[in-house]
């Protein structure tokens, strides 16, 4: 009924780096999620359009569609409409999200076929550390290169609008956000704006991941490059897809397999990734001088009751910190805001 009379039907599709998510939602003051789901691969778009159609039947059709792009690259700081010049910016900004980036391009693109006519938004995980202070964007190599967009941009925005919009009046002046599900990062908030966060130019740095590396020694990939023969390739598929705690265990980068594996090589895996969360948590600390509250989000935040436990030990020294566990909404905030800017 909800949908007869709603401002917008928006199809919002959430392309990671371990899933595709797909919701329908009626928009109105409220949101309300008609029908949606997970696809476990990020291959075959074709495949994926055919389950959307199948799952859609009977709703109905969209009259926006909005997607979660991770990074909008230099000159993309706000969510926005799709045209020509939004879908060249996107494809200049895969030279830094090469992991995200050339799906979700794929993905407007077999959208737009399937649904002619039908506005598509783009909503930047980047967009809400758009306004970090120049000590948070700036990396310590020599100025010229910010010139080409070499800087920190954040991720998981959406998810962290989404943590500030749950929590509503209830939002404390400092917080800190970890985002944590395949990839994961950790944002610090002050009175609901970024001011430093823990991923950089890519999705690739700051804490350590399913299969990413996080923060790394530069030195590590120079060694590599000289003594190894290693090239640009190899090692975006060695600290993108081959690291983190699916390449300390030699088991997989999902928490639920290490878990259940408990061979001495996951056990460290975990404890790494915990040790690093709680790094990057105590960084954020620092960046705010105090934290009120930390929340835990993202697929391991929010159900891995381990992880939350060893985080809060590890961060039990913290005077006055409460901790939460809260749901990553961001396809609720593309739903929202696709409504809005269609
Ligand atoms: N019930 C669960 N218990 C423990 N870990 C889980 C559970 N469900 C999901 N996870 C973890 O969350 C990860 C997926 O997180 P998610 O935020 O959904 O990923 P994505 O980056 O694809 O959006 C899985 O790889 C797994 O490590
Ligand atoms: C930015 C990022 O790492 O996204 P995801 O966790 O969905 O892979
Ligand atoms: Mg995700």
């Amino acid at each position: 009924m909800v949908a007869l009379v709603a401002r917008a039907v928006v199809l919002a599709l959430n392309s990671g780096s371990s899933s595709l998510k797909y919701g329908l939602y009626a928009v109105e003051d409220a949101v309300v999620l008609l029908v949606g789901g997970t696809i476990e691969t990020t291959d075959d778009h074709g495949h994926f359009f055919d389950a959307i159609e199948r799952a859609l039947r009977g709703w109905p059709a969209p009259t926006v569609i909005g997607h979660r792009i991770v990074h909008g690259g230099p000159h993309r700081d706000a969510h926005c409409r799709i045209d020509d010049a939004v879908m060249a910016d996107l494809a200049t900004a895969c030279a830094f999200a090469p992991l995200h980036g050339p799906a979700s391009l794929a993905l407007i693109r077999v959208a737009g076929a399937r649904y002619p006519g039908v506005p598509q938004v783009a909503c930047f995980d980047t967009a809400f550390h758009a306004g970090m202070p120049d000590l948070a964007t700036t990396l310590p190599i020599p100025r010229a290169y910010r010139a080409s967009g070499i800087r920190r941009y954040g991720f998981h925005g959406l998810s962290c609008e989404s943590i500030v919009r749950q929590l509503g009046s209830e939002l404390p002046a400092r917080l800190v956000i970890a985002h944590l599900g395949n990839g994961a990062s950790v944002t610090a908030v002050r009175d609901g704006r970024s001011i430093d966060t823990s991923m950089g130019l890519t999705p690739t740095g700051g804490v350590m991941m399913a299969t990413r590396t996080g923060d790394l020694d530069p030195g590590v990939l120079l060694h590599l490059l000289r003594e190894t023969g290693l090239d640009a390739p190899a090692l975006a598929t060695l600290v993108d897809h081959a690291s983190g705690m699916a390449g300390v265990s030699g088991v997989s980068g999902d928490m639920r397999i290490l878990r259940a594996a408990a061979t001495d090589e996951a056990d460290l895996a975990i404890r790494m990734f915990e040790r690093s969360v709680c790094k990057q948590v105590a960084a954020m600390i620092a960046s705010l001088g105090g934290a009120d509250m930390l929340v835990l989000t993202g697929g391991i935040g929010e159900h891995d009751a381990p992880t939350a436990r060893a985080i809060r030990a590890g961060l039990a020294w913290v005077p006055g910190l409460e901790i939460r566990i809260l749901p990553s909404q961001e396809d609720v905030q593309i739903a929202r805001h696709a409504a809005t800017l269609a």
